[in-house]
C-alpha cells in the first residue's frame, strides 16, 4: 500500500449509559462521558502511541477510532478527508485486542488456516493462502510454534499470532491494544521493533502502551497522552514531548524514563495538564494538521461513490454463508476432539448414573407394587437426561460467546452459521450419549413387556434430549452470565418437573395452572414413556390381599396418573416443536448480543 493515507479524529467524544439502584432500589440511569473531545491524527508510514494512566480511557479511543465500540460516539472521523463508516474500517483497519480471544485447542498453523480462509478474498487459492501464512510465519518469528496450540503460547507469541491474523488481509492501518503488556522488557521492545517494521513499509501504527520501558517509548513517532475522564493532555511528536512537560515547568531528571516521568505528571496533574494543552502551540498545530488532512480530499477520486483508494477493499469477496458453515463445523469438532479426555469422562460419569438409576429398579415385577417402581423409573429416566442435556450445553456455550462475539463483530462470519454449526454438533452427541444412557437402563431393568424394541424405548429419551440441548442453548444465548442463566434456571426446572405428573394427579391440578405442562420438557417426555410402557396392556396381575385396590390395565395406570393414552404423537412432536422454539429463540437473543456487543 503506496498511498498516503491520514486517519484523523475531531472533538471525539463517547458516551455510555449505565444504570444504577439508589438506597429504595429504584433504578436511574446515568451517562457516563468516557472520552471528552479528543483529537489527533495517524498517517501511512508512522507508528503512533497512546498513553495514559489506567482507566484514563486509551482503549476506548482505539475502539472508536477504529468504529468497534457501540457506544455512542460524537465528533468526526475522518479519513483522506472523508467522513468513515464502520463498513470501511473493519476492512480496512486490523485490531489487535488487548486480550485475545482464540478457541485455544487449535494450533497456530490450523487457527491461521481458519482465519486466513474466512477472512480473505475466497478467491484467493490455497496455495496462495499458504504462501501468505509462510511468510507471515517468517516475518513475525513464529515457525518456532507453529504446531503449537493456542493454550500452550507464551504471551510474546500469542501477541504476534494475533498480529499474524490481522495481518493476513494486509491492512493498510494497524491498531494495537497494549501489544507489549505482560511481556519482559526484551519481547516487549521486539514487539514495538515489529510494529516499527511495519509503519516503516507503509502502513498506519496507532497502539497504546501502558509504562513503556526505557528505549521503547522512543521508538514510537507521535503520541497522544490522555488523562483520566477521556481528555487529551498531548498530542505530538514524542521527541517533542519532554521539551512540552518541561515549559510547563515540570522537568525530567536526567536519566529518568521519559514515559514513566510522564505518566507520573498525568497521574498527580491530570486537571492542568489538560486545560494547558488546550491552550498550547501543540494543540494549534494538531488542530491545523487535522483541518489540513481534512483538504486532501480533493487528491482522492470517486469511483461508484466510493474512493478509489479503497475499492478493493470492498471488493473482497467473502466465503458464502455454506462454507463458513463449513469452516466452523470443522473448527468446533477438532476442538471437541482435542477435549476427548474430558467427552470421555462425561461419558463415564453418565453411564455410571445410568447403573445407579437402574440399581433400584432391577427384578422390578409386572404387578402392583411394580407400577409405581416402572413410573418412577421412567421419571429418573427423562429427568436425568434434561438435566444433563440443559446444563452440559449451558456450561460449555457461554465459554465461547465472549470469541465468537468478536469474530462475528470483526465481520469474520455471520451468526446464523455460527448458530447451525454449534447446534449441528450438538445434535449428534445428544443422540450418542443418550443411546448408550437407555442402553444400559434397557438391559439391567425388566420393563420389556411392552416395549421390547429398544429404539421405541428410547425415541422420547433421546428427543428430550435434543429438546433440552436446545433449552441450555437458549437459556446461554440469553445471558452472558453463566451463575444468572443457573439462577434463571433453577426456578423454571423446579417447575416443570413438579409438573410431569409424578407428583400431582395432572387432571386434578386447577385450570389456571393446567397450562404450565405444555411448557414443561419433563411433561411431554414422562407422559410419551409412560404411554409406550402402559398402552395396550390388560393383564396386570391383582395384589393377593384382595382389600387393597387392584389397577387391571395400562390404561387405568396412565388415567391414574393424568396421563392420556392417544396423546403419544402430540407429545413427541410438541417435543419437536419446543426445540425449534427454543433455538429459533435462542438464535435471536444470540443475534441481539452480537449487535451490541463492541467488537474489541
Ligand atoms: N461499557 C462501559 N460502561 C461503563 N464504563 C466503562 C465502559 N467501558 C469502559 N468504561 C470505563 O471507562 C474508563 C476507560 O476505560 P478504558 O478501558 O478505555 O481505559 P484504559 O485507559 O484502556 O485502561 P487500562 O490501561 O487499564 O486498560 C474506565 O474507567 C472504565 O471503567
Amino acid at each position: 500500500m503506496n498511498e498516503n493515507l491520514a486517519l484523523c479524529w475531531y472533538n471525539l467524544s463517547v458516551y455510555v449509559t449505565t444504570k444504577k439502584r439508589n438506597f429504595y432500589g429504584k433504578q436511574k440511569i446515568h451517562r457516563v462521558k468516557l472520552l471528552n473531545n479528543v483529537s489527533g491524527i495517524m498517517k501511512t508510514g508512522t507508528l503512533s502511541a497512546i498513553m495514559g494512566p489506567s482507566g484514563a480511557g486509551k482503549t476506548t479511543l482505539l475502539a472508536a477510532i477504529s468504529q468497534r465500540i457501540t457506544g455512542n460516539i460524537t465528533g468526526e472521523i475522518h479519513l483522506n478527508g472523508h467522513p468513515v463508516d464502520k463498513e470501511l474500517m473493519l476492512k480496512i483497519c486490523g485490531f489487535v485486542p488487548q486480550k485475545d480471544l482464540a478457541l485455544q485447542g487449535l494450533t497456530v498453523k490450523e487457527h491461521l488456516f481458519f482465519m486466513a480462509q474466512l477472512k480473505m478474498d475466497r478467491r484467493v487459492s490455497l496455495v496462495q493462502q499458504t504462501r501468505i501464512i509462510n511468510s507471515l510465519v517468517e516475518d513475525l518469528s513464529l515457525k518456532t510454534c507453529y504446531f503449537t496450540l493456542l493454550a500452550n503460547l507464551s504471551g510474546g507469541e500469542e501477541k504476534r499470532v494475533c498480529l499474524a491474523v490481522q495481518m493476513l488481509t494486509d491492512p493498510p492501518m494497524l491498531i494495537c491494544d497494549e501489544p507489549t503488556t505482560g511481556l519482559d522488557s526484551y519481547t516487549a521492545s521486539n514487539v514495538i521493533g515489529l510494529l516499527r517494521q511495519l509503519s516503516s513499509r507503509g502502513k498506519a501504527v496507532l497502539c497504546t502502551v501502558h509504562q513503556p520501558a526505557s528505549g521503547i517509548f522512543e521508538m514510537f513517532d507521535t503520541v497522544s497522552l490522555l488523562v483520566p475522564g477521556g481528555r487529551l493532555a498531548y498530542f505530538g511528536d514524542v521527541l517533542d514531548a519532554k521539551k512540552y512537560f518541561s515549559q510547563l515547568g515540570l522537568i525530567c531528571p536526567p536519566a529518568y524514563n521519559t514515559a514513566e516521568f510522564v505518566v507520573k505528571q498525568l497521574n498527580t496533574l491530570p486537571d492542568k495538564l489538560h486545560e494547558k494543552f488546550k491552550t498550547s502551540n501543540n494543540y494549534t498545530e494538531l488542530l491545523h494538521e487535522i483541518d489540513s488532512a481534512k483538504k486532501s480530499i480533493h487528491n482522492y477520486q470517486l469511483v461508484y461513490g466510493m474512493d478509489e483508494t479503497f475499492l478493493k477493499f470492498y471488493s473482497v469477496q467473502k466465503q458464502s454463508q455454506k462454507t463458513q458453515l463449513r469452516l466452523l463445523m470443522w473448527r468446533s469438532a477438532l476442538v471437541l476432539l482435542r477435549n476427548f479426555k474430558k467427552i470421555l469422562l462425561r461419558m463415564v460419569l453418565y453411564m455410571v448414573t445410568a447403573i445407579l438409576i437402574s440399581a433400584p429398579y432391577i427384578g422390578t415385577k409386572f404387578n402392583q407394587e411394580g407400577i409405581q417402581n416402572i413410573q418412577g423409573l421412567n421419571y429418573s429416566v427423562i429427568t436425568e437426561t434434561v438435566f444433563t442435556q440443559s446444563y452440559a450445553v449451558m456450561h460449555t456455550f457461554p465459554s465461547e460467546i465472549p470469541i465468537l462475539l468478536r469474530e462475528i463483530g470483526n465481520g469474520v462470519y455471520k451468526p446464523i452459521p455460527y448458530y447451525i454449526s454449534k447446534v449441528v454438533l450438538l445434535i449428534p452427541q445428544a443422540i450418542i450419549e443418550t443411546l448408550l444412557f437407555c442402553l444400559i437402563i434397557y438391559c439391567l431393568v425388566e420393563t420389556k413387556q411392552e416395549i421390547n424394541n429398544f429404539f421405541v424405548f428410547s425415541t422420547p429419551v433421546i428427543i428430550s434430549a435434543i429438546a433440552s440441548s436446545a433449552y441450555g442453548c437458549c437459556i446461554s444465548a440469553m445471558f452472558d452470565n453463566i451463575s444468572v442463566a443457573s439462577m434463571i434456571s433453577v426456578p423454571v426446572d423446579f417447575i416443570s418437573y413438579t409438573f410431569s405428573g409424578i407428583f400431582i394427579q395432572l387432571s386434578t391440578v386447577p385450570f389456571y395452572l393446567s397450562w404450565i405442562k405444555y411448557i414443561s420438557r419433563f411433561y411431554y417426555g414422562v407422559e410419551a414413556l409412560s404411554i409406550l410402557q402402559w398402552q395396550n396392556i390388560d393383564n396386570i396381575p391383582c395384589s393377593p390381599n384382595p382389600d387393597l385396590p387392584c389397577i387391571h390395565t395400562g390404561e387405568m395406570v396412565l388415567q391414574n396418573y393424568g396421563y392420556k393414552s392417544t396423546n403419544l404423537y402430540w407429545d413427541l412432536y410438541s417435543l419437536i416443536f419446543m426445540c425449534m422454539a427454543l433455538h429459533t429463540l435462542g438464535y435471536f437473543f444470540f443475534l441481539k448480543r452480537s449487535r451490541a456487543q463492541s467488537a474489541y
